[in-house]
């Protein structure tokens, strides 16, 4: 189920193209301005078929077109400004003189260059200089300011210096002062003498005091402004020191200058004698060329002398040969001349001899030929006799084996089979076709069970299943979609030796060889046709050494390029020897992409000019690279489609990417989903296509891949313990319970979830993520199981997640099981309540559908088509009506931890409403109905365009 992949469609010619032809506009289907002039039928390659599948398509709705389409390309501007190849055209005569004039003109420019710079340096230089006045004058003055300055310094230290003795002789007087004062005290009021000139004393004495007061004060007030300006000062001799340093530096860069200005002068003088060597080079070169002129002249002259010499001297010798056979001939005429008529008689017997042995031997011919016819006849009798022989010894070895077995075992079978169907573990048709086998006691249906012996029911009804059709793995619904919608659906698929072939009704090979064109030759392609789930299916097989698709496996060939390059061509030559019409060619992913070029260059002239291409791309990490040359094998032409704007690999020129090629040279360019197809025209997401889907933007969109409804519907799912629906979830906990004890894991409370993961382990998908997430979900008090499917090149991740396997061999909450296994995968879909999809990047992802079909809701990480169907119920920006899971942005632990925590919160407190939100999921159509609408959209309005452009 889970392999919807890349399917391949190709077609061939007999011989490279000779140009390649782009017609204006209509390339781009999507560009309601373009106008193309083809109108087309749909073949549909397609997705599910285990790569390179092609679907042909033709629709009642777009019958009777007569088309010659337009090339994809065309819109390409970069198409119409590049020349239309790439050839510089050499004259071998003068080459000497054309790299001599070459050298001079570099050597020309680089002295102009060199003069140009010398003259910039100069300027530089005096300014510089100007600059370096300047500042001298500016430290100059600065430097008398100084001066200035320390000056005034010194006249205020030497007044500071007075005023402080005059502080001390004032403090002296003071003194004695006070003594006066005690002394007067003690002698009393008595003595009035005294009083009088203690007066005078004291008033001369506070005059003086307050003098100096004064002075003081001023001198204070002189010291602080003194301060400040030699603070000012201390400020502006840093300047100046910083001045001096920027002087230094100035001098610096000066004598930098000054030296490189000498080196380009010395390079300059260098040049100057370049120059002049140059030109007595050049006269050298011209004197010599006119020698060699002369010479050349001399040359010919000679070899004209040397040829007509040689020519006589040949006629000379075809003279002596003449000569010498006249000469025998005459001396034989001579020898002769006597016998003549004795030799006549003899020529006649001769004659006589000869035409008896002619006729004699036409009779043998004829006798022999009879012989051979009798021997072939008799051969093929015998051969024939020999394969019925065969076939009727196997068919008898078959029935005996199989007619061996007792009555019972046919019995236990038809009873088992009805017990299925009375259980509704199968389909009232179903069950129909597998009782007809048991009647009919065919070999396939006993080899089942007999291979089956160690299996559980489920797996068993599986098997059984397979031998009337099921399929899922080879088709996607989108054909079934489409064919429901009344078209035409053709698949175009390679015979792998690996594919089920029980999945294909009435298989058989056409008793015809499509020839097709590879590596310089033909080569025949045996053609198979069977029906699919209802879908006519063409498989073709190619008889080239190879054996391109006798491999045991799809896809990782160390010549995939070379086998789906055959490929396409071949699907292309089909087309055109069965006549079909589509309207539209649909080509998946890179195994296919030849097509779009192979369609335009060399089959549109064929006749094949009825359909428009649409590609789809599933994954754009997977490109088709390979070195340009490769591409020649299948007809296709290097030099034309090895340019930067058609198949040229964005980042090698010598290599070519298949779908770039697709990009550029269909009508239609989809991928799986909206923000996928966002993601991809980003530097980040493009996969280094970028580039050219955005020159490609108005053909390219993203539609959401759909689920194939009727495969995964828990109402009617056979895998399942009890069946249920979104009105009636009840079932959801039986199964939940069921699987629980399946696994030996505890039944847990109501309120424990149970978390799951179904994937395979890569990368891609968040693998540090999905372990996080299970010791997380354990923390919260939750149940966890993962089911992975670890492929051939994940040794190391295998290794790894065995280990936790083992670690929770017994756990009770959780489970790892590392396998795929698609019944198991049904059990826990509908057993989970939460379904993670950590990854890091997903084109469209099914799984997360899958689960909420389910009713499990999944936590997932806003990317592709994640993105486009996952909305988080806590987002306000969304419309309630379409919110129904949980999200995170950022790929670490702390974003997933918030999400899963927040899931966790609504669940155990939110009962009710969960109950609503897995009702609501389950109601959500993820069906291909409403993706195949979307296709056929694109279709119509892709050949409704193609027609009109043909008309004007
Ligand atoms: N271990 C497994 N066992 C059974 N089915 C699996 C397993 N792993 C993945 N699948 C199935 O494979 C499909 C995955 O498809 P998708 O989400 O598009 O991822 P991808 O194709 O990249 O692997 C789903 O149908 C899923 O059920």
């Amino acid at each position: 189920m889970q392999n919807k992949k890349q399917n391949a469609k190709k077609f061939n010619v007999d011989r490279p193209p000779t140009n390649l032809k782009f017609r204006p506009n209509g390339g781009n289907d999507s560009d309601s301005n373009n106008s193309s002039k083809d109108s087309t039928v749909l073949s549909n390659s397609e997705t599910d078929l285990k790569g390179g599948i092609t679907i042909a398509v033709e629709s009642k709705h777009l019958k009777e077109k007569e088309d010659t389409d337009s090339p994809a390309i065309n819109e390409d501007p970069m198409i119409n400004t590049l020349p239309s190849n790439n050839i510089t055209p050499v004259s071998t005569k003068s080459d000497g003189e054309q790299l001599s004039g070459v050298h001079l003109q570099d050597l020309i420019g680089m002295i102009r260059n060199a003069e140009k710079n010398v003259q910039l340096l100069n300027l530089a230089r005096v300014r510089a200089l100007e600059d370096l006045a300047k500042i001298i004058e500016e430290k100059e003055a600065l430097q008398t300011e100084i001066n200035v300055l320390e000056m005034k310094l010194a006249e205020t230290d030497g007044r500071l210096k007075m005023a402080a003795q005059e502080k001390i002789r004032v403090e002296v007087l003071e003194d004695q002062l006070e003594k006066l004062r005690s002394e007067l005290s003690i002698r009393g009021s008595s003595m009035e003498h005294a009083r009088d000139m203690n007066s005078a004393v004291s008033a001369s004495q506070s005059d003086a005091v307050n003098y100096f007061s004064q002075e003081l004060e001023l001198l204070r007030a002189e010291n602080m402004s003194l301060k400040d300006e030699l603070e000012l000062l201390k400020g502006d001799l840093v300047n100046i020191r910083e001045t001096g340093h920027r002087i230094q530096m100035l001098e610096q860069e000066r004598y930098s200058l000054e030296s490189s200005l000498k080196d380009f002068e010395f390079k300059l003088a260098a040049s100057q004698e370049d120059v002049s060597n140059i030109s007595s080079l050049k006269l050298e070169c011209k004197s010599l060329y006119e020698k060699v002129d002369s010479l050349q002249e001399l040359f010919d002259n000679t070899t004209k002398h040397t040829d007509e010499a040689f020519k006589v001297l040949q006629q000379n010798q075809e003279l002596r040969k003449k000569v010498d056979q006249l000469e025998e001939s005459l001396s034989e005429a001579n020898l002769y001349r006597l016998s003549t008529e004795k030799m006549q008689q003899y020529g006649v017997l001769m004659q006589q001899k000869i035409k008896l042995l002619e006729e004699r031997l036409q009779k043998s011919d004829a006798d022999i030929h009879s012989y051979v016819q009798l021997y072939q006849d008799s051969m093929k009798e015998f051969q024939d006799t020999l394969s019925n022989l065969k076939e009727r010894i196997d068919k008898r070895a078959e029935d005996e084996s199989v007619q061996d077995k007792p009555s019972e075992f046919w019995s236990n079978l038809l009873l088992m089979v009805d017990g299925w169907f009375l259980e509704k573990k199968i389909l009232a048709d179903e069950a129909r076709l597998l009782r007809e086998m048991i009647w009919n006691r065919e070999g396939r249906i006993c080899d089942a069970y007999l291979s089956s012996k160690e299996m559980n029911e489920t797996e068993i009804i599986t098997t059984f299943l397979r031998l009337v059709g099921g399929l899922g793995d080879v088709l996607t619904g989108l054909s079934k979609a489409l064919q429901k919608k009344g078209h035409l659906v053709e698949i175009v698929l390679p015979k792998y030796d690996c594919m089920n072939y029980e999945l294909i009704r009435d298989f058989k090979a056409l008793d015809v060889a499509v020839e097709s064109y590879f590596d310089g030759r033909l080569f025949k392609n045996k053609i198979w046709v069977g029906t699919v789930e209802g879908l006519p299916v063409y498989f073709i097989e190619p008889h080239h050494p190879s054996k391109f698709f006798w491999r045991g496996q799809f896809y990782g060939e160390h010549d995939d390029f070379k086998r789906f390059s055959f490929f396409s061509r071949a699907a292309l030559e089909l087309l055109l020897q069965a006549g079909k019409r589509p309207d539209i060619v649909h080509c998946h992913d890179w195994q296919t992409a030849f097509v779009a070029p192979l369609y335009w260059d060399l089959y549109v002239p064929k006749g094949l000019s009825s359909a428009r291409i649409c590609f789809t791309c599933h994954n754009f990490a997977y490109q088709g690279n390979a070195p340009a040359s490769e591409l020649a094998s299948c007809g296709l032409d290097v030099h034309q489609l090895n340019r930067q704007d058609r198949m040229q690999d964005n980042s090698s020129r010598d290599r070519v990417n298949a779908v770039k090629g697709a990009i550029v040279f269909s009508n239609i360019v989809t991928t799986v989903s909206p923000t996928y197809a966002q993601e991809m025209l980003t530097p980040e997401g493009g996969c280094g296509l970028h580039p050219t889907l955005n020159l490609h933007s108005k053909k390219f969109v993203g539609i959401l891949n759909g689920i194939d409804a009727e495969a995964w519907n828990p109402a009617t799912d056979r895998f399942l313990k009890v069946q249920y629906h979104a009105h009636d979830i009840e079932g959801k906990a039986e199964n939940k319970e069921g699987l629980r004890r399946y696994l030996g894991m505890t039944s847990a409370s109501g309120d424990q979830p149970l978390v799951a993961c179904i994937t395979r382990l890569v990368p891609q998908k968040g693998v540090h993520l999905i372990r996080h997430a299970l010791f997380r979900t354990l923390e919260l008090g939750g149940q966890f199981i993962l089911l992975v499917w670890i492929m051939a090149l994940g040794i190391l991740l295998m290794r790894e997640f065995e280990e936790i396997g083992n670690h929770f061999r017994d756990h009770e909450h959780a489970r790892l099981l590392l396998k795929y296994d698609e019944s198991l995968s049904h059990l826990i879909y509908a057993a989970s309540d939460m379904f993670i999809i950590p990854s890091l990047f997903e084109p469209c992802g099914l799984t997360q559908m899958i689960a909420m079909r389910y009713g499990s809701i999944p936590i997932a990480r806003k990317t592709g088509g994640l993105n486009d169907s996952v909305f988080d119920l806590d987002d306000n920006s969304i419309p309630v009506q379409y919110r129904n899971g949980f999200t995170f942005l950022t790929a670490d632990e702390q974003a997933f931890n918030s999400a899963l925590e927040r899931a966790f919160y609504h669940y155990k407190n939110n009962v009710d409403e969960w109950k609503q939100l897995v009702q609501k999921v389950m109601t959500i159509d993820f069906s291909w109905d409403s993706s195949a609408l979307l296709y056929e959209e694109l279709y119509m309005k892709s050949v409704t365009r193609a027609k009109t452009a043909n008309r004007s």
